[in-house]
C-alpha cells in the first residue's frame, strides 16, 4: 500500500554494468535517486552519463545490475513478465523523442489517445480524450494523424497518450530533443500544466540544459551517479516583488559520497586526495598540501 509520504521514484545504489567483447562498461555506478508524489524533476547530463540507463531500468525494459529500483511502490527487480507489462499500461506513461515510438502513424491524434482507454476496457473514452488534448493544448489537432502535426504538437499528442490511463508518473526521455527552443518551451510548459493540475510525478530526462527553467528541481548525472541538484523557488525581494531562486547543492549518499563539481576540483587544483575537517557547522575540504592554522602552530 503506498502512502503519499513514500517516494514515487526511489532509486538505491542503482548499478548498471553492459558486457561485450571483452570491454565492461559501467553505465550507472551506484545512482541514489528519491522524487515524492507529485514532484516534476529534470535529470540532465552529458552525453553517456548514463540518463538513458536509467530511464531504460525506470521504465521496465531493463533490469539494473546490483541496487534496489522502485516506482510507485512497484519493485522493478522481481517483476514476471505479466506484471511488467501490467506495470508499462497502468503504473507509468512514456513520451519518447522519437514520434513513430509515440504515435501510430495512421490514426489521428483522437484515434491514438483513445488506444489505451481501448487496451484497458474503459467505456466511453470520447470525454477524457477531449480533456487531455485540451490540457496539452492539442485540441486542434484531434482529427490530424503524426505527419499533419507539428514536431511540438506530436509530442504534446504523445503527453495526451502518455496519460490517457491515469498513470502515477510520466517518464520523458528526451522529450524535446528533435525541436527547436520555442516548440521545446511549449512542450515543456504542456507537461508543466499537467503536472500541477493533474499531480502527476514527472521525471524528465535529457541533455537540454533549458529544461531546468521549466521545472524546479534539476538534478544532475555525471558518470553514471547523481552529483549535484538545483531547487528553484520563487522569494520576494525587499520591494515585495518575486523574483527566482535557484540554489545548487551537492548529492550526499547513504554512506556520505558526494562528488565536487569538476570546476572547484580545477580552480583549487584538487587531486588524488583532499584534507577533511569537520567545523562545528561545516565540513571543511583544502587540497592536501594546505594546512590549517593549529597544525602550523605544531
Ligand atoms: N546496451 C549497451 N551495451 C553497452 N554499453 C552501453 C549500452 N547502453 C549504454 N551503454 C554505455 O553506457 C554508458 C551510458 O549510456 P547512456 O545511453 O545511458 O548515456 P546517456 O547519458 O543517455 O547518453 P546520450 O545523451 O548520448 O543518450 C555509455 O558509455 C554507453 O556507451
Amino acid at each position: 500500500m503506498m502512502t503519499s509520504t513514500q517516494p514515487h521514484i526511489l532509486c538505491e545504489d542503482v548499478v548498471r554494468i553492459f558486457k561485450g567483447e571483452g570491454i565492461e562498461v559501467q553505465a550507472l555506478q551506484g545512482l541514489n535517486l528519491t522524487v515524492m508524489p507529485g514532484e516534476m524533476t529534470a535529470v540532465v547530463g552529458a552525453s553517456g552519463s548514463g540518463k538513458s540507463t536509467l530511464l531504460t531500468i525506470l521504465s521496465g525494459l531493463d533490469r539494473p545490475t546490483a541496487g534496489k529500483a522502485q516506482v510507485a511502490g512497484v519493485d522493478l527487480l522481481g517483476l514476471s513478465r505479466r506484471e511488467r507489462s501490467r506495470y508499462q499500461r497502468e503504473t507509468v506513461g512514456f513520451i519518447w523523442q522519437q514520434t513513430p515510438r509515440n504515435l501510430l502513424p495512421y490514426l489521428t491524434a483522437a484515434e491514438n489517445a483513445a488506444l489505451p482507454l481501448a487496451i484497458t476496457g474503459r467505456r466511453n473514452p470520447d470525454a477524457r480524450v477531449t480533456e487531455l488534448l485540451e490540457l496539452t493544448g492539442v485540441a486542434h489537432c484531434r482529427d490530424r494523424r503524426p505527419g499533419e502535426m507539428s514536431g511540438g504538437e506530436q509530442q504534446r499528442v504523445a503527453l495526451a497518450v502518455a496519460l490517457s490511463n491515469q498513470p502515477k508518473v510520466i517518464l520523458a526521455d528526451e522529450p524535446t530533443g528533435e525541436l527547436d527552443e520555442r516548440t521545446s518551451a511549449e512542450v515543456l510548459e504542456a507537461m508543466r500544466r499537467v503536472n500541477e493540475e493533474l499531480g502527476t510525478t514527472t521525471l524528465i530526462v535529457t541533455h537540454d540544459p533549458t529544461v531546468s527553467g521549466h521545472v524546479k528541481r534539476t538534478v544532475q548525472i555525471r558518470d553514471g551517479r547523481c552529483s549535484t541538484e538545483t531547487l528553484r523557488r520563487t522569494g520576494l525581494n525587499n520591494d515585495g516583488d518575486e523574483h527566482l531562486i535557484a540554489e545548487e547543492f551537492a548529492v550526499i549518499d547513504r554512506v556520505g559520497r558526494l562528488q565536487l563539481p569538476q570546476e572547484f576540483m580545477e580552480s583549487l587544483d584538487m587531486k588524488d586526495r583532499v584534507r577533511l575537517g569537520l567545523e562545528p557547522d561545516h565540513v571543511r575540504v583544502t587540497p592536501a598540501d594546505t594546512r590549517t592554522d593549529s597544525e602550523e602552530a605544531r
